[in-house]
């Protein structure tokens, strides 16, 4: 993805690349070379000292790394009360498509039985579920909860543990991961006599560009925490 970012980042014509970081570097070059944004496509265990650091020096972020907790988004807004002009966009997925897909399934939620989330990665992913699925349960649970929907119907005992997914603020999540596959979501709502399949792929990772590119020149205008791209695309 750093790649990826760094070739349309160059390719447009408003914007500079002015430093490539990798695990080798330091941020201080970023930092020297002028930079007033940064993005982070880099992994959970790394990404909250890059956040803090560019913070600190009163430099914009724009982070896809997943792994973002509450308990981690709330530590980012305590950061940022110390540096008020600073803006952080942080988003599980850029893809306008898969942005679409988690408010198409937050509004479809509260109309269903029974929802249930398959998210499809390649097989070098380090995380599961992914920060999408993720985000996308907490949608859903928050919809059914604001609309009093009781808990769905499931008489299951599991044979075999992980056969039903992971369990996340009570929606089920199943990650798989196979070669061949980029990045690839379905969300299966269920009622009496009907089902709704809401389904986003990513078939290249050009698909994230357009999202990266729009947080890119929209973080130094919002100043704060900023989750996800719905607001940037409203
Ligand atoms: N929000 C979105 O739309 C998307 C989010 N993602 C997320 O982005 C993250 C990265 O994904 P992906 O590019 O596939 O992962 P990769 O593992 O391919 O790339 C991560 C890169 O970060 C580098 N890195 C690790 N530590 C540091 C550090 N301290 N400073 C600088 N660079 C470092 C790694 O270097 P090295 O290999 O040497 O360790 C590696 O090159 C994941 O969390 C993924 O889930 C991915 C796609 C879209
Ligand atoms: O690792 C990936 O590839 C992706 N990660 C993000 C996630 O965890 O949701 C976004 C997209 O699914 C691709």
């Amino acid at each position: 993805m750093g790649l990826e970012v760094c070739k349309a980042v160059d390719a447009a014509p408003d914007l500079d690349l002015v430093a490539l970081i990798d695990h080798n570097d330091t941020l201080a070059s970023a930092a020297s070379a002028g930079a007033r944004v940064l993005v982070d496509f880099t992994n959970p265990g790394v990404v909250m000292d890059n956040l803090k650091w560019a913070i600190d020096q009163g430099i914009h972020s724009v982070v896809g790394t997943s792994g973002f907790s509450q308990e981690r988004l709330d530590q980012v807004r305590g950061w940022l009360v110390e540096k008020p002009s600073v803006g952080v966009v942080i988003a599980p997925n850029f893809g306008i498509g898969a942005v679409l897909m988690m408010q198409f399934a937050a509004r479809a939620a509260r109309y269903f039985e029974s929802v249930e989330i398959i998210e499809q990665h390649h097989p070098r992913k380090l995380d599961a579920p992914s920060g999408t699925a993720t985000h996308t349960a907490r949608l859903i649970a928050d919809a059914r909860k604001a609309a009093g929907c009781p808990p769905m119907p499931d008489a299951t005992r599991e044979e075999f543990g992980g056969a039903r997914g992971a369990d996340v603020d009570g929606v089920r999540v199943h990650a798989v991961r196979a070669a061949g596959l980029v990045a690839h979501q379905e969300v299966l709502f269920g009622t009496a006599g009907e089902t709704l399949t809401i389904r986003h792929d990513s078939l290249d990772r050009s698909s994230f560009m357009p999202g990266v590119l729009l947080a890119i020149r929209e973080v130094v205008k919002r100043p704060g925490l900023t989750l996800g791209l719905d607001d940037l695309l409203a």
